[in-house]
C-alpha cells in the first residue's frame, strides 16, 4: 500500500509483473515475437489488445509500453534528473564513437546542448537561408533532368542527399554536393547504422561484443569509412581556423573545436567526432523521411497537388525556389502537410527511458533502471485528440482553434518530444520541409512509380518507408 500525498488516500501499487503481458516461451519471453523491422507494428497491435500500461519480456527482462501522451509528456520535463534514455543506447553509441548529444546522460548533457541549440537556433538558420536556397536549387535541378528523363526518383535517398548537404553545410562549414553524386556517397555508409542501432539496442544479450556476424562486419567496414570521412572534416576545419582565424566560431565544429582546444576543457576529439557523427545522423533520417512520408498523400490527391502549386507560385513569385527567409511565413500549408502525414505515419514512434530512481507512473512501480517504451502513434490516432483521427487533413494544422472543428489536441502530437531534451533540430526542419516541398510543388506534378501498398513501414530506429519511388513531370 502507498499513501497519495495529497488526498491521504491508500493505494495498492502494482508492481511490473502485475502487468498484462502477450504470451512467450519459457527464457526467452517475447523474444522470438519482436523482428526489429516490425518492433512499432507489433508493440502498437498489442498495445490494442492489452490497453495501456503491457508489459513484454526479453528473456527475463520486462519492458513496459504505454500509450498515455500526458504521462509521457511528464517524463520529458522531469529529464535530465530523474528519467533517462535506454542506458542501452548510451553504451551501443559509445562502441561505435557516437556518444552524442543524443545519448549523452548526466553533466555532460548540458554543455553539449547550449553548443548544438545555438547552431541550429533561428538567427543562425536565418543567416544561412541563401546556402540553404541554393542547396535547395541544385536539388531542383537533380529533380528536373530525372523529369526530362522519365526516370523514377527514390525520393528516400534523393532526399537524404538533400539533408545531409543541409545539415554539413550549416554545421560544420563544408557543402559535401551529394546531390550532385550517384554513387559512393557518406549516406551508404550512414545507412547502415540505425538499423543496427534497433537490433542492439533490443538484444538480450550483446553478442557482437564476442562474435562478429556478417552483418556486424559490414557495420564495422561502415564506420570505418564513416570515421574517415569525420576526421577528415575535423582536420579541414582546424585548417582552415589555422588559415583564416576567426574570433567568433563560423559553425557548430569551429564552436567544438574552440571549446576542445581550451586549456584543461576536459573535451576530447573523439566527443567532438560523436557529435559531428550524432548530427549527421540525426539530421539526415529523420527529416528526409517525414518529407517522403508526407509524398505517400499528396502523390494521390491531385486537388491538394494543385492548390499547393498556386500557393507556392504566390509565394516564390518568377523564382524556382522560395528567395528569401521572410517569404517561408507564407508556406504554412507545406510544414502542416508533413506534420500531418507524420501524425499517420510517426517518423519518431517510440520513445524509450528508464527512472533514474524508483519511482511510481499511475499505479506503477518502477524501479531505478527499469525499461520503459512509449508509443507515439495510438494517440495522434485517437478520436478524442484528434477528429477524424484516420483522415489526412492537412488543414487540421491551420485552422483556427475552436470546438465547432472537434478535437485538436496539440500536446498528442510528440513527433519533436518536449521537455529539455526536444529536438533542437526541429526549426532547421520546418524550413527544409517548407523549402522542399514549396520547390517540388511550383515546379513538378508527383505521382507514386508503385503501388502504395507495398509501401511498409519499417522500424530503423526511426520509423522509415520501405521506399518511396515517384516519377516527376515538370508544372505547366
Ligand atoms: C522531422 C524531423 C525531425 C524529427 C521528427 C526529430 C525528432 C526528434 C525526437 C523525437 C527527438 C527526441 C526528443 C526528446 O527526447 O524529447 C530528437 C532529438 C534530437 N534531434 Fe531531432 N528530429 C528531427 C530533425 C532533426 C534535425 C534536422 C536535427 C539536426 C540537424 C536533429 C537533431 C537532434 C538532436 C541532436 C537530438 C538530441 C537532443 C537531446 O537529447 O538533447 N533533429 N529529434
Amino acid at each position: 500500500m502507498d499513501v497519495d500525498a495529497a488526498t491521504g488516500h491508500t493505494t495498492r501499487m502494482r508492481q511490473i509483473a502485475d502487468l498484462p503481458c502477450p504470451k512467450g516461451l519459457p527464457l526467452i519471453g517475447n523474444l522470438h515475437q519482436l523482428a526489429p523491422a516490425k518492433l512499432h507494428l507489433i508493440l502498437e497491435r498489442w498495445a490494442e489488445e492489452f490497453g495501456t500500461p503491457f508489459r513484454f519480456q526479453i528473456a527475463g527482462m520486462p519492458v513496459t509500453v504505454w500509450t498515455d501522451t500526458e504521462l509521457c509528456q511528464t517524463i520529458m520535463r522531469e529529464r535530465p534528473h530523474r528519467y533517462r534514455r535506454y542506458a542501452t543506447l548510451e553504451s551501443v553509441l559509445e562502441e561505435i564513437g557516437c556518444n552524442g548529444l543524443f545519448s549523452a546522460e548526466g553533466a555532460a548533457w548540458e554543455p553539449q546542448r547550449r553548443l548544438v541549440m545555438q547552431a541550429l537556433s533561428i538567427p543562425h538558420i536565418k543567416a544561412f537561408y541563401p546556402t540553404l536556397a541554393a542547396i535547395t536549387e541544385r536539388l531542383r535541378v537533380r529533380w528536373a533532368r530525372a523529369a526530362e528523363q522519365g526516370s523514377v526518383v527514390e525520393m528516400t535517398e534523393d532526399l537524404k542527399r538533400y539533408t545531409v548537404d543541409v545539415t554539413s553545410a550549416l554545421a560544420f562549414g563544408e557543402d559535401p554536393h551529394t546531390i550532385e553524386k550517384n554513387r559512393g556517397v557518406i549516406q551508404e555508409h550512414l545507412a547502415l547504422i540505425f538499423p543496427m542501432l534497433m537490433t542492439r539496442i533490443n538484444a538480450p544479450f550483446p553478442y557482437w561484443r564476442y562474435i562478429r556476424l556478417p552483418r556486424d562486419r559490414r557495420v564495422d567496414r561502415a564506420l570505418v569509412e564513416v570515421h574517415r570521412y569525420v576526421r577528415q572534416m575535423m582536420e579541414r576545419a582546424r585548417a582552415h581556423m589555422r588559415d583564416d582565424p576567426s574570433e567568433t566560431p563560423r559553425h557548430l565544429l569551429e564552436a567544438m573545436l574552440m571549446m576542445r582546444d581550451q586549456p584543461d576543457s576536459g573535451i576530447t576529439d573523439d566527443q567532438v567526432a560523436a557529435n559531428v557523427l550524432t548530427l549527421l545522423l540525426a539530421g539526415e533520417d529523420t527529416t528526409a523521411n517525414s518529407i517522403a512520408w508526407a509524398l505517400l498523400y499528396l502523390a494521390d490527391d491531385k486537388p491538394l497537388q494543385q492548390r499547393m502549386a498556386g500557393e507556392a507560385r504566390a509565394a516564390l513569385g518568377a523564382s524556382p525556389i522560395c528567395p528569401d527567409y521572410g517569404a517561408l511565413k507564407s508556406l504554412d500549408l507545406f510544414e502542416a502537410v508533413c506534420t500531418e502525414a507524420s501524425r499517420l505515419k510517426p517518423v519518431a514512434a517510440i520513445n524509450s527511458f528508464e527512472p533514474l530512481e524508483d519511482v511510481c507512473l499511475q499505479d506503477v512501480s518502477l524501479p531505478a533502471g527499469s525499461k520503459h517504451f512509449f508509443l507515439n502513434r495510438p494517440a495522434m490516432l485517437d478520436a478524442r485528440n484528434f477528429a477524424e483521427p484516420l483522415k489526412f487533413d492537412p488543414d487540421r494544422w491551420l485552422r483556427q482553434r475552436d470546438a465547432a472543428h472537434g478535437a485538436h489536441e496539440m500536446r498528442a502530437y510528440l513527433q519533436f518530444g518536449a521537455g529539455p531534451r526536444v529536438c533542437p533540430g526541429r526549426h532547421l526542419a520546418s524550413v527544409e520541409m517548407r523549402l522542399v516541398l514549396s520547390m517540388l510543388m511550383a515546379n513538378f506534378t508527383v505521382d507514386l512509380a508503385v503501388d502504395p501498398d507495398t509501401i511498409e513501414e519499417i522500424s530503423a530506429f526511426t520509423m522509415v518507408p520501405s521506399s518511396m519511388p515517384v516519377r516527376l513531370a515538370v508544372r505547366p
